[in-house]
Parts: structure tokens; C-alpha cells; sequence
């Protein structure tokens, strides 16, 4: 388990005094996959680098399975960090050296026993599907096997937790989605606790447990990804789920409308309910869908629709209550009169 203590990081600069993080507290259960999210500038990296101490906090403290990082002597801080695991935007791997050479290297600096570094790279290169390209330079390989041999060598000790910085961002979504993927499998797998810093929601959405949105160095909203993605309480949370969650009418066709339009909101195994079919039937309206959607966060069905009820006032407002009762969802967009 990972717990942030009112963590500060101040930087010095030229200018004045920069926070990069303020004041933040948090938990990361083990196990789980934990998505900070944040647009540039917004302390991510600073923060997870406080978590291994690649940044020393200003105050606060971060404490891993137990162990306080922020009290450890240099050659204690040496051995905690071993067991975290880290891998970059920008891979980092050593273009003079083989890709098993680049891994062996990684296990000699944490002192892997001499006689199995051998097997045990590749046994890391089985494990992210990399076996082929032990003895190839790091050039020869595209960007997401670069990625791959990144995660091996970050897995080459054995870690309890692996930081991702931005892993995904040079990335193309093809690859993004087959090294989230990996990255799943090894969580499952190894039981490994992942924390992960980006700017895209689609990473989030597609692999994270819980997740933090970061906004001038604090955290504005936490929880898991599919309350986070149901109901967004801050402004900015809204704003980067609009981008996935944003259901677009054209003007035009809203001005051409005669009846009310109402976004319908459905949670869970309620996402296949037939609401709409039941409030037809109920009450004396025609429905004309205008848009839709069902994502599926973590396999949970978020489904969004966008309807045009007509009929009597009257009668379109009972409809409109009715949907409001069986989602807990419905907003009128315009009604229509
Ligand atoms: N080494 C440093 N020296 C001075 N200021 C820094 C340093 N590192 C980060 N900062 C400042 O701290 C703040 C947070 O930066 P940080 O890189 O953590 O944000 P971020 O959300 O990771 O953004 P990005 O995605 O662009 O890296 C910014 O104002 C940044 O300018």
C-alpha cells in the first residue's frame, strides 16, 4: 500500500518559489491500477516522482508497505527503491547495448545474482513478448517493443510497485491499447500496485481502478473510474470526460426539433434496462433518438442517450419524470415549449 502524507514540493527557480505539488494526501491500495490525471504543468510528474524520491518532498511523507522513504538514509533509500519499478514517455533505454544486455544491466545495478541474470532477462523478454529480439540494438525496434523492453527491465527486480510517466504518450492508440494490455496482464499477474500519470482519459479509462484528478499542484477530485466517469464533480474532471463522454447535436437539428430533448444517463447493468421502450409505452409521447452511446469502463456499461420526446406539454413531462425516476439521470436539454 502507497500513503501520501500532505506531500509539498517546492522548486527553486530563478524567478521565486514554484510548487509543483501542494499539500497532498493519498492511498493506493495494493494491488490496484491508479491513474493521476492533469493537463501539463499540473504537478503529475512532480508528484510521482516524490514517490520514489527521484524528488525530495519539501515536507510530507510517503510511506510504501510500511517503510517512511522520506526517513530513510541514503543506502536504505538505495535498496527501498529497487522495489519500484519505473518506466518513461521516452523509454530510456541504452542504444550501445542489446535489448537483453539493456535488461542484464538493469539486474547487475541492483546486484541480481551474477550466475542468473542470463535467465532471468529472458525470462523478463518472454514475459513481454519479446523473446525474438534478445540480441537486436534498441533502434531496430519500434516504439511500443521499446516500451516492452522498458517494462522488463523496471520488472527486472521483482518490484511491489510500478510508476508509469506518461508510458503511452509517443505512442500511437494501437500500440497505447497493446501496452495497457501488458501492463493489465502483469498487474494481474504479478498482483503488482501500478500508479500511472497521464494526460489522456482513454489510459484511464481503459485500465485504471481508481484515479486523481491534479489541477495547480493539488488533487481536485478522487474515487474510482467509473464514479468519477458517471457523475464528475469539478469543473476540470468534466472537462476531460466531455472529451470522451461528448454527445454533439448539430444546431440545425436541435432548432428542427419539436418536442423536448432530454440526455439520459444509464449506470451499470441498468445501461441495458428498457427504459426508453417502458416510458412509450406508458405515456401518450413519440420518441426519436437523436444520439447514443454505451461505453464500457472497466466492463461496466455507462450509456448515453440523447432523445426527443413530442406530444401534449403535459404529457411530455410525466415521460420526462418518469425517466428521471428509473435512471436518476435525465436532463432537459430544451423543452421543446
Ligand atoms: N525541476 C524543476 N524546477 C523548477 N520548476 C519545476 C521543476 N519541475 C517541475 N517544475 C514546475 O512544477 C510545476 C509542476 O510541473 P510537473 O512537471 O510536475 O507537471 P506535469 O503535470 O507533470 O506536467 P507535464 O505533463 O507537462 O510534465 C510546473 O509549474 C513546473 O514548471
Amino acid at each position: 500500500m502507497i500513503k501520501i502524507h500532505n506531500v509539498t514540493k517546492k522548486y527553486k527557480t530563478k524567478s521565486g518559489e514554484v510548487i509543483g505539488v501542494d499539500n497532498v494526501s493519498l492511498t493506493i491500495e495494493k494491488g490496484e491500477i491508479f491513474g493521476i490525471v492533469g493537463y501539463s504543468g499540473a504537478g503529475k510528474s512532480s508528484l510521482l516522482r516524490c514517490l520514489n524520491l527521484l524528488e525530495e518532498p519539501t515536507s510530507g511523507s510517503v510511506i510504501i508497505n510500511g517503510i517512511n522513504l522520506t526517513k530513510l538514509a541514503a543506502k536504505e533509500l538505495r535498496k527501498a527503491r529497487q522495489k519500484i519499478g519505473m518506466i518513461f514517455q521516452h523509454f530510456y533505454l541504452i542504444s550501445s547495448k542489446t535489448i537483453i544486455e539493456n535488461i542484464i544491466f538493469a539486474l547487475k545495478a541492483a546486484d541480481y545474482p551474477k550466475a542468473d541474470r542470463v535467465k532471468r532477462a529472458e525470462e523478463l523478454l518472454q514475459m513481454v513478448g519479446l523473446a525474438d529480439k534478445r540480441d537486436v540494438y534498441p533502434a531496430q525496434l519500434s516504439g511500443g517493443q521499446k516500451q516492452r523492453v522498458g517494462i522488463a527491465r523496471a520488472l527486472a527486480n521483482n518490484p511491489d510497485v510500478l510508476l508509469c510517466d506518461e508510458a503511452t504518450s509517443a505512442l500511437d492508440p494501437s500500440t497505447t491499447k497493446s501496452i495497457l494490455a501488458l501492463l493489465k496482464d502483469i498487474n494481474q499477474k504479478l498482483g503488482l500496485t501500478i500508479v500511472l500519470i497521464t494526460h489522456e482519459m482513454e489510459v484511464v479509462k481503459e485500465i485504471c481502478d481508481r484515479m486523481a484528478v491534479m489541477q495547480d499542484g493539488k488533487i481536485v477530485e478522487e474515487g474510482s473510474v467509473y464514479d468519477i466517469f458517471a457523475a464528475p464533480e469539478a469543473e476540470l474532471t468534466k472537462h476531460f470526460i466531455g472529451d470522451i463522454l461528448q454527445l454533439d447535436i448539430p444546431e440545425k437539428l436541435i432548432k428542427e426539433c419539436t418536442g423536448a430533448i432530454v440526455k439520459i444517463q444509464f449506470k451499470g447493468s441498468k445501461a441495458g434496462e428498457t427504459v426508453v421502450s417502458d416510458m412509450l409505452q406508458l405515456h401518450r409521447v413519440k420518441g426519436n433518438f437523436l444520439h447514443g452511446k454505451i461505453e464500457y469502463i472497466q466492463e461496466e456499461p455507462l450509456g448515453i442517450f440523447i432523445l426527443e420526446i413530442i406530444g401534449e406539454e403535459e404529457e411530455v413531462a410525466k415521460a420526462v419524470t418518469y425517466l428521471q425516476e428509473r435512471t436518476g439521470n435525465a436532463e432537459v436539454m430544451t423543452d421543446g415549449y
